[in-house]
């Protein structure tokens, strides 16, 4: 039997790190950036007004006030977008809109609200300081600095902020195309009707829920019967275009272990892994391509990809921190676990506010078929190898899902 961190690691190495490819900006959102990003621009490239109104010399309408305004000559527009912009005569003023280029000779701007509007000649109502309403160049990001670091994971913002920079194109980790490969002769697919003896399959639909949600691109076959031959036949040609294959299922002490058997002779090795749920597992290489092969009890599948797979893509993904958050909670009834396995038990987890540590209950028994309850689950909880028996009121560690 081997720990649950040596077969992490096991699969880490296996997964290993993705390429870097240079994708459309629109393609990047949840990837990871693999070098730093320079500024090909200042922001803002220009000065520009912050408010739709007038751009004014501040000496011309110092004595502006609501009773004795300041009337000047409109010498024409500066609408957003104006590229050849006319400088400013002393004593006139040019109308501007919000983001159009501050002329030369204005020193500050002043809102439409503090005039009358004018189109010819205008009444200003306000006086404005220098500098009123002007957005400085260069204020937001200066060009040739770095604006995006390596590391980065790219939301929205960061995408937007590259786009304002002038790129179109980043580095990132490409996420890799993943196979997942159901097996088991009892699985059909719903909603054909069952006969005694099949079950409805559910291990891809997790996977492939799980998988997408890391941005892998996801191919399924589902659904393989328990035979060597049958498994080869349908995986084997799609391996050229797979970077990482998932199985669920075949991989334990019976008689029909197809997984087991047409693996175990092309290097995927399987043992026992100190841990319940999940213990039978496997990785390897098949013909060169990562395999990961995770037991075929539902809640055995979705308990080894967060112990194993998630952060093995993560980080394959460039993901600093690939973990899940861990924090300590107080438990609601006593749980045992098996002496010399780390136990992982789906719990739901709250907090309340202003309360320092949560408080998490257990969702169904230590069973690996009872999917209903890890679908009421927010949580797992962990009870480590040393860990017989964790006491009602106890604190114990979760991590959230
Ligand atoms: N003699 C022993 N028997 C078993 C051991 C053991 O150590 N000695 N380990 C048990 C544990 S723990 C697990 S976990 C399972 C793992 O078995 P396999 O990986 O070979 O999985 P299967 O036998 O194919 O299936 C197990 C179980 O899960 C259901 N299943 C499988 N695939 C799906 C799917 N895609 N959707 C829904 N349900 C699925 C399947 O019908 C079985 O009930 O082995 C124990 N046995
Ligand atoms: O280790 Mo198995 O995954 O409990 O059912
Ligand atoms: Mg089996």
């Amino acid at each position: 039997m081997i720990s649950v961190e040596e077969h992490r690691s096991r699969v880490r190495d296996v997964v290993g790190t993705r390429p870097v490819a240079h994708r459309a900006l629109a393609d990047c959102a949840g990837l990871v950036l693999a070098e730093d990003i320079g500024a090909g621009v200042s922001l803002p490239p220009f000065d520009n007004s912050a408010m739709d109104g007038y751009a004014v010399s501040s000496a011309d309408v110092a004595m502006a006030k609501a009773g004795s305004p300041v009337v000047l000559p409109v010498e024409g527009d500066i609408p957003a977008g104006l590229t050849d912009v006319p400088a400013l005569r002393q004593g006139t003023a040019l109308r501007i809109m919000t983001g159009a280029p501050v002329p030369e000779g204005a020193d500050s701007v002043v809102m439409v609200e503090h005039t009358d509007g004018g189109e010819r000649r205008v009444t200003i109502s306000a006086a404005v300081e220098a500098g009123t309403h002007i957005r400085r160049a260069g204020e937001d990001v200066r060009a040739g600095t770095v604006v995006l670091r390596a590391g980065t994971v790219l939301g929205p913002a960061q995408l937007g902020l590259a786009s304002a920079v002038g790129v179109d194109r980043l580095p990132v980790f490409e996420p890799p195309r993943v196979l997942v490969v159901s097996t088991g002769t009892e699985l059909v697919h719903p909603p054909r009707p069952l006969r005694h003896g099949q079950i409805y399959e559910s291990n891809s639909v997790m996977l492939v829920a799980a998988l997408r949600s890391l941005g892998c691109h996801v191919e399924t076959i589902r659904c393989v019967a328990d035979d060597v031959a049958t498994f080869r036949a349908a995986v084997e040609p799609k391996l050229a275009g797979t970077d990482l294959v998932v199985t669920s299922g075949g991989v334990s002490a019976g008689a029909y272990e197809v997984v087991k058997d047409a693996l175990a002779g092309v290097g995927v090795s399987f043992g026992k892994v100190a841990m319940q749920p999940g213990g039978p597992q496997g990785c390897g290489r098949w013909q060169g391509v990562p395999v990961v092969t995770l037991p075929g009890n539902p809640v055995s599948v979705l308990v080894s990809f967060e112990v194993f797979v998630r952060p093995a893509v993560l980080a394959a993904l460039g993901h600093a921190n690939p973990e899940r958050t861990r924090v300590p909670a107080r438990l609601t009834e006593t749980l045992t676990s098996p002496k010399g396995k780390r136990q992982f038990r789906r719990g739901y987890y709250t907090r309340e506010e202003g309360e320092v540590a949560g408080v998490v209950a257990p969702k169904g028994g230590p069973g690996s078929h009872l999917l209903a309850s890890l679908a009421e689950a927010n949580c797992l909880i962990v009870l480590d190898e040393e860990t017989v028996e964790a006491p009602k009121d106890s604190t114990v560690e979760v991590l959230l899902l």
